[in-house]
């Protein structure tokens, strides 16, 4: 097959890692990035050293042509990654040359190009209303104008498996207007995403040796399989795979470019990136995730928080004997952390593995430890909840362990009103009795609800016993009304996050009273900063 060159332009990169974020990822309801947003964007993804950053849609869209420019004029400086613009084929019946939209392309400056082109003759006779020929020449005139413009060029194939399912020719017809005509790479697109592994390996492999191209594949994940889909593309001979930051992406996303890379990395021991950029994958996706204006999953593959978290009892044991025993790999070497939660699923290995985590010793504890996990199960079974509340689960430990030093304060009483005035108004008003430093202290104080007026009216209380306590601050509260089971009432759990600017640590209350179960995460908070220092 004779093909035009693209001219001056390296094709002896073996494999592309290619992210689609500011392009495809943009497509996902809810995301608009800001052009100084995808300037960060493409700075963190080429830190972590993917070949190509597709950067959006020049022409069609003004912050994308401003991103190009502004790309172009200094602001993104790439180390590792060739920016790429997208666009479609020039329209039908025109020239490439002389198409506003393909000359749009030339003028972001940018050294590739991602041609999208129509490959199922539904979509070529019914959406652009033109037959096979005129689909191919449009693909074939615009590749060959942008190469011959010294661009490298790659084709998006849209619909390709959905086309080649329902005619083969006219689908292979369009990668070789394409390839003829000097495009690098034809990219197999599943752009309605309704694709499964098999199926996409099977077209692959046929389509590779059908024609001899170099093939790519895009995958969108309606089936919860574009992460599979591209791996198995890859797997049946596929050397660019596309795809995007944490899966954000057009309905229900793209292939997750941290779960794909992980995978070619970690599986297929591909070094798809430069030495040190797998361990970067956590730090960048959530860094891309906090741009993007959404939360990270926790429960992402490879980089999520809950990635390596173990609950069960059994896993622990088996895991403190090696921790690959329930690890599909190291967690470090994607930059994450192995966690152990003690929960009512733990056994006495959870808590020892924990233990190690807070530096509580438990060698030669057993009984210790057994009554710590007995103690556990009970307070959960109530609704109590430790695997977020490190903290008190911390003190339950030492308390049973060494027993814990005196702590700084007691409570005598406290009592909390709550005020309703004519005009409308509500405040609260807490008093509390502790003693503190050998003294009875009795403080009074208003707050804006109950467990704000409790809080102010302690802390007046200690603060001039406990020069600590005004650097520790609630940096979080979040209260859960547990149902009641048949013959019991509804109970409140209360998780209060502290900060005392160094270190954050979390602490539980449980009780019918959410004041209560306020009060408890709260003492439990400065019980567990005094003894921390
Ligand atoms: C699968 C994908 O995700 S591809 C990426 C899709 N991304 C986007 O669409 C986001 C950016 N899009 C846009 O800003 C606009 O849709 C634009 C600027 C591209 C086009 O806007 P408009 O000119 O108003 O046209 P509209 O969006 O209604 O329709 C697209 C036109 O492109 C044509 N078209 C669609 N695909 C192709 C293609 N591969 N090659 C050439 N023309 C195409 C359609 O037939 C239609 O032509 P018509 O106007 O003659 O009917
Ligand atoms: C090109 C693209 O985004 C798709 O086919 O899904």
């Amino acid at each position: 097959m004779t093909r035009t060159e693209p001219a001056g332009l390296p094709l002896g990169d073996d494999f592309h890692l290619y992210d689609t974020t500011l392009r495809d990822g943009a497509q996902r309801e809810g995301i608009s990035y800001s052009v100084a947003d995808k300037l960060a964007v493409a700075r963190l993804l080429d830190e972590l050293g993917v070949g190509f950053i597709e950067g959006g849609w020049p022409g069609a869209l003004p912050k994308d042509t401003e991103f190009f420019a502004r790309a172009a004029d200094g602001e993104l400086i790439l180390k590792h990654a060739a920016l790429v613009a997208f666009g479609s084929t020039r329209k039908a019946g025109a020239k490439a040359a002389e198409d506003a939209q393909v000359r749009a392309l030339l003028d972001s400056r940018a050294p590739v190009v991602t041609l999208v082109a129509k490959s199922d003759r539904r979509h070529i006779e019914r959406a652009l209303r033109v037959d096979v020929d005129e689909a191919c020449a449009m693909v074939a005139d615009t590749v060959s104008f942008l190469v011959g413009e010294g661009r490298r060029v790659f084709l998006d194939a849209e619909h390709f498996f959905d086309g080649y399912a329902f005619d083969p020719d006219t689908a292979l017809r369009v990668l070789e207007a394409g390839f003829t005509a000097g495009a690098d790479v034809v990219v197999l697109c599943d752009t309605n995403g309704g694709q499964l592994p098999l199926g996409i390996a099977e077209t692959v492999r046929e389509v590779a040796a059908r024609t001899g191209f170099r093939l790519g594949i895009h995958c969108q994940d309606d089936t919860s399989c574009a992460v599979a889909n591209s791996i198995a593309a890859v797997q049946a001979g596929a050397t660019h795979v596309q795809c995007t930051a944490n899966g954000y992406g057009e309905r229900a996303g793209n292939a997750d470019l941290f779960a794909v890379t992980g995978n070619l990395v970690a599986k297929l021991g591909m070094d798809v990136l430069p030495t040190g950029g797998a361990a970067e994958l956590t730090r960048v996706s959530h860094a891309l995730a906090e741009i993007a204006n959404i939360a990270p999953d926790t429960h992402q593959a490879y980089v999520g928080s809950s990635a390596f978290a173990h609950k069960a009892g059994l896993h622990a044991s088996a895991i403190k004997v090696d921790p690959l025993l329930y690890n599909h790999i190291d967690p470090s070497s994607v930059g994450n952390d192995m966690r152990v939660l003690v929960t009512e699923m733990a056994g006495r290995a959870s808590l020892e593995l924990k233990g190690r985590e807070l530096g509580v010793d438990l060698a030669g504890r057993p009984e210790a430890v057994t009554s710590v996990v007995a103690k556990v199960k009970e307070l959960e079974a109530e609704g109590w909840s430790f695997e977020a509340a490190d903290a008190s689960l911390e003190l339950l430990l030492r308390k049973e362990v060494d027993g814990l030093a005196e702590p700084p304060f007691t409570l005598e009483s406290y009592r909390v009103v709550l005020d309703h005035r004519g005009d409308g108004e509500v405040i609260s008003e807490a008093t509390v009795k502790v003693h503190v430093a050998g003294e009875r202290v009795i403080a009074t104080a208003e707050g804006n609800g109950p467990v704000h007026a409790l809080d102010a009216a302690l802390r007046k209380a200690l603060s001039p016993a406990l020069s600590w306590l005004d650097s520790v601050e609630l940096s979080d509260y979040k209260v859960r009304i547990l149902p009641s089971h048949p013959g019991t009432d509804a109970v409140t759990r209360v998780l209060l996050k502290s900060s005392d600017g160094d270190q954050e640590w979390t602490t539980v209350g449980v009780h019918g009273s959410i004041v209560e179960a306020s009060w408890l995460a709260l003492c439990d908070a400065l019980v567990h900063k005094s003894m921390r220092g």
